[in-house]
């Protein structure tokens, strides 16, 4: 943690009592956390370089830290709430020490098994007993290990696994390697460096955790406000509102297709017969859900975006 100047000796003090809330410094997950902190009204101003920050409306105080050493700080108590990878937990071997308390919808990505697109390595099969390089050697030995198994490979005839911190697209390239394990979104990284994937280790996403033996048992009330806040900018992010006006002989059928969270809301129009129907629906089905309410004689569709919400 960095101590950099007067500010942070008055911030070091002033943090006992205070829930600790780890988040990750930079990289991938970092944007998202800053939005997430927004959405669920955690207001605080981060002092230049300063890695510990206190916030100004809660009895909080956010931790900058790398997303790899989340983990551990709260599997061991050290911080009380924390956001990271689902990869970087079972990486770093905390899966009994903390609890996920949400699943926050970004930082999804897969942890593949790559080989050379034009060599000669087609199957995982082929790649057993070879040289894989990775920056997840826990993960990775653990795939390989079964799979050394399986294929009876035993003592130097195993996959051999060896570590690097970054830029593990190269090692192929390199010589270093004859097959890599690394996190694939778009696939960009792993195209440009002339690689495809044979296998998916793992399926990821960013997470939101506690400790599972909490050391600070009366911050519970606010540790359960701020979870109950994140999954309403989570489930916000999710939804959107869908109205619409429709006859209410085609309700039935309507209601099949926006069933709503819990159930739609209906509500008389003015004109007789005429229901206008509101209901929360998944954003990435809603043009689906548009074009069924059409064929069924909806009218006056909309979709509105939710800014917050709390299901
Ligand atoms: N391309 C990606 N798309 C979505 N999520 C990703 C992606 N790359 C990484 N992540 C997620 O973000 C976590 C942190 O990865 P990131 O590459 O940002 O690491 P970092 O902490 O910045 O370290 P470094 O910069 O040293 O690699 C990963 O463990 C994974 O959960
Ligand atoms: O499939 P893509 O969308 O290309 O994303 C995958 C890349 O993203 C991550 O690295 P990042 O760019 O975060 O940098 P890093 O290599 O320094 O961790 C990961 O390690 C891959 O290299």
């Amino acid at each position: 943690m960095l101590i950099h100047d007067s500010h942070c000796t008055d911030v070091v003090e002033t943090v006992d009592g205070r829930l600790l809330f780890a988040i990750p410094k930079k990289g991938r997950l970092y944007e998202k956390c800053l939005s997430i902190l927004a959405g669920a009204d955690i207001q605080f101003r981060r002092h230049n370089r300063l890695d510990v920050c206190l916030v100004q409306n809660h009895p909080i105080a956010l931790v900058f830290l790398p997303a790899s050493d989340i983990p551990s700080f709260v599997g061991k108590g050290n911080v009380d709430l924390g956001i990271t990878g689902h990869d970087v937990i079972l990486e770093s071997q905390m899966q009994q020490h903390v609890t996920e308390a949400l699943r926050l919808g970004f930082g999804k990505c897969s942890l593949q098994v790559q080989v050379p697109e034009a060599g000669p390595i087609k199957t995982i099969k082929d790649l057993a007993g070879k040289r894989v390089v990775t920056s997840f050697e826990v993960l990775s030995g653990e795939y390989f290990s079964k799979v050394d198994e399986e294929l009876g490979l035993h003592g130097e005839g195993r996959t051999k696994i060896e570590y690097v911190g970054g830029s593990v697209e190269a090692a192929c390239a390199l010589g270093l390697a004859d097959g890599i394990v690394d996190l694939v979104e778009s696939g960009d990284t792993m195209r440009a460096a002339g690689l495809h994937a044979i296998a998916t280790v793992l399926e990821t996403e960013a997470v939101l955790i506690k400790s599972s033996v909490p050391k600070h048992p009366g911050l519970e009330p606010l540790l359960k406000q701020i979870t109950s806040r994140i999954a309403g900018v989570v489930a916000a992010s999710r939804y959107v509102v869908c109205q619409y006006n429709i006859s209410r002989d085609k309700l039935p059928a309507a209601t099949i297709i926006t069933p709503g969270r819990r159930a739609p809301t209906i509500s008389p129009l003015e004109e007789e017969n005429w229901v206008a129907v509101s209901s929360m629906v998944e954003k990435r089905k809603f043009a689906d859900i548009m074009d069924d309410l059409v064929k069924i004689g909806a009218q006056d569709i909309m979709i509105f975006n939710l800014d917050n919400c709390r299901v």
